[in-house]
């Protein structure tokens, strides 16, 4: 479907406007609501060209659109081939960092894997690695075997891979380059034998990490995190729009760090705003998947290793409640 940009400008007069050495890398353009979203190829360019790439390109559109935002993938001929994976992937996005995505992703995991799912762990969030802290797997190092990478085992029966389970492994493996792209299709296609789902943690943002997902390892389906303030959940709709328009389906939203039950008292205020997520899914036109409560007692379990799932009470009860729907889905796309 065309887009039209501001001044009723349309996809192909946009596309004219571009530079030549911009216009051959160009992989994909939408606009919506005059903002221009481009996807350029920047195989073989450093670091030095692809920010003169981008120069040039927000230059020639200035003025034409109100927004420009620019992703590059770093390989043509690598974003054509899907990489074969055995299990279904669910990805964990966000648009806002610190949301609570890591959290989210373990537990939900860890709950999974309590109602007897098979499931792994893929942490995507290359350079701030978190999973190895919070499935209590620090310690622990990736082996390799036929130049894939084995997953380490948790005490929660979730296997997991992070770049912080690497270090040894990378080495034996022989890394394939620095490209972060490259680190993430490590993880992925690893031997996840006998996962029917692999939980992906995805870093905040739509960046190089999000491209590669939807183009290489295809997600069947996606969950998005937000707070419920205005900041989180506008993010968060970015989040949505990306994976609708990468053709995954977004199961829905949970709203994080919703109702602050006093450890003392007892009662409960929200800090944050509480239902904001609710209204703001039902605005995106995705379902809601309910509240996960904002608890000091969550916090000191990831950072323990302790994932609140694996435990009893009302707040593993929010991450069984989330999982439930997840395995439903799951039956029902299968
Ligand atoms: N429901 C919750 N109640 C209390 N603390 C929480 C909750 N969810 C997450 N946290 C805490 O908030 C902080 C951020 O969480 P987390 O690292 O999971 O967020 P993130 O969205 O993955 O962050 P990043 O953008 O850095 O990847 C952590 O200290 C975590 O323990």
């Amino acid at each position: 479907m065309s887009g039209v940009a501001q001044g009723g400008r349309d996809d192909s007069e946009v596309k004219a406007l571009l530079p030549e050495d911009a216009a051959v890398r160009l992989q994909s353009l939408q606009l919506a609501q005059g903002r221009a979203t481009l996807v350029l190829d920047a195989g073989g360019l450093d670091a030095a060209a692809r920010a003169q790439l981008e120069r040039t390109v927000r230059l020639a559109l200035a003025g034409s659109v109100e927004e420009v935002r620019i992703a590059m993938t770093a390989d043509k001929a690598a974003a054509a081939a899907p990489v074969p994976t055995g299990p279904r992937i669910l990805a964990v996005g966000s648009g806002k960092g610190g949301v609570g995505k890591s959290t989210l992703s373990a537990n939900l995991a860890v709950a999974l894997a309590r109602m007897g799912r098979r499931v792994g762990l893929v942490d995507a969030d290359i350079y701030g690695p978190s999973q190895a802290r919070l499935l209590g797997t620090e310690g622990q190092r990736a082996t390799a075997h036929d130049g894939k990478l084995v997953p380490v085992e948790s005490a929660w029966g979730v296997p997991a891979l992070s770049m912080a389970h690497l270090s040894a492994a990378g080495q034996a493996i022989a890394w394939r380059g620095p490209k972060i792209s490259g680190a993430l299709l490590q993880l992925v296609d690893a031997h996840w034998d006998g996962a029917e789902v692999l939980v992906i943690d995805l870093p905040p943002g739509t960046g190089d990490v999000q491209l590669t997902m939807l183009q290489r390892c295809k997600p069947a389906g996606a969950v998005i995190v937000s707070t419920p303030q205005d900041l989180a959940l506008i993010d968060a709709a970015r989040a949505v729009e990306l994976f609708a328009k990468g053709g995954v389906p977004v199961l829905g939203v949970v709203e994080n760090m919703a109702g602050y039950a006093c450890p003392h008292c007892g009662e409960t205020s929200d800090p944050f705003g509480c239902g904001g997520a609710e209204s703001a899914a039902a605005d995106m036109g995705v379902p809601f998947l309910g509240r996960i409560p904002l608890d000091i007692a969550i916090r000191r379990e990831g950072d323990a290793g302790t994932p609140t799932a694996a435990g009893t009470g009302p707040r593993a009860d929010a991450f069984a409640a989330l999982a439930r729907q997840v395995a439903a889905w799951l039956d029902e796309t299968a």
